[in-house]
């Protein structure tokens, strides 16, 4: 597994607070993802439910609003990551180039309707990339304290213990969905057994990677790179199979603006239900 040098914040903050020289330190991807996301954690679960103390401070680039804890998440993530001189696509400032192989790709908070509305269903997403090549992706779950992660080629891990999708049933089949006006979503409505819409895609898709749900689709379409990049290479090393509408295998672009079709399912079954009622 490759390591990569960087500064390591936390000592270099007390270093410079006793105005002494930085030290350098090395530490993996997967460490810099969970130390970002459980600072992250430590300062906005505050918000949490609490409408009242959010307020919107800008928009993305993407053009939806950005709130107070969006913010603060992504500046804690910016904290960490532009000592490293990569270049980072994150939600609400969009994309830093700095001409690096290495590029990590952030949604801060996945799921800011759920957040801030009390409803336990969000995540920190955190993709690597290296020459625009999967690398490393973490999906941190916060209120059930999950981190989702898969290394390229070293199978996906909840927690540490190995996850795959769920093997196709279709007797049995859970699916959520985001259709766009021109669906007949009831076609696919009628062939499964449940259908959950949890309202935060890149989680969603961790939940197709340990089984969960058989499937879940975005044809409105609204989701960008920041929202699936760190659970696509989870889902990828859990098995399941990531399309576009027409059942092309995904290709996205790093960036934070595009929106993407997509449909990520357990098996190919599973996806040609999807593809066969999304013909007209
Ligand atoms: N304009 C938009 N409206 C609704 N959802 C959006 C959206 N842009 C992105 N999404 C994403 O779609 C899913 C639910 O609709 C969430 O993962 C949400 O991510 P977000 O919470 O980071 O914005
Ligand atoms: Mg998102
Ligand atoms: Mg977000």
């Amino acid at each position: 597994m490759l390591e990569i040098p960087i500064t390591y914040l936390k000592i270099k903050d007390e270093l410079k607070k006793k105005k002494k020289i930085m030290r350098w330190s090395v530490m993996k991807w997967d460490e810099i993802g969970k130390n970002i996301a459980k600072e992250i954690e430590s300062s906005i679960l505050k918000y949490f439910g609490k409408k009242e103390k959010s307020y919107v401070v800008g928009k993305s680039p993407s053009g939806d609003d950005t709130e107070i804890f969006d913010k603060i998440s992504e500046d804690i993530a910016l904290k960490f990551l532009k000592p490293l001189n990569v270049n980072i696509v994150s939600e609400e400032i969009g994309i830093i180039d700095n001409g690096s192989e290495w590029t990590v790709v952030i949604d801060p908070v996945d799921g800011s309707f759920n957040f801030i509305n009390g409803i336990p269903f969000f995540a920190f997403c955190f993709g690597v990339y290296k020459n625009n090549k999967p690398y490393y992706g973490l999906t941190y779950e916060f209120i059930t304290k999950s981190f989702y992660e898969a290394y390229y080629k070293k199978g996906s891990y909840l927690n540490g213990e190995k996850i795959k999708v769920k093997e196709f049933n279709p007797n049995d089949i859970t699916i959520s969905y985001y259709p766009n006006n021109k669906t007949d979503i009831n076609k696919l409505r009628d062939k499964v057994k449940r259908v959950r819409i949890f309202g935060a895609f890149g989680l969603e898709m961790c939940y197709v990677a340990k089984g969960s749900l058989d499937a879940v689709l975005d044809i409105r379409p609204k989701v960008r790179a920041v929202d699936i990049a760190s659970s696509y290479i989870i889902c990828k090393e859990a098995g399941a199979l990531i399309t576009d509408e027409n059942g092309k295998e995904l290709k996205f672009k790093l960036n934070a603006t595009d929106r993407l079709n997509i449909i990520v399912a357990n098996s190919k079954e599973m996806l040609n239900m999807i593809l066969e009622t999304l013909q007209k």
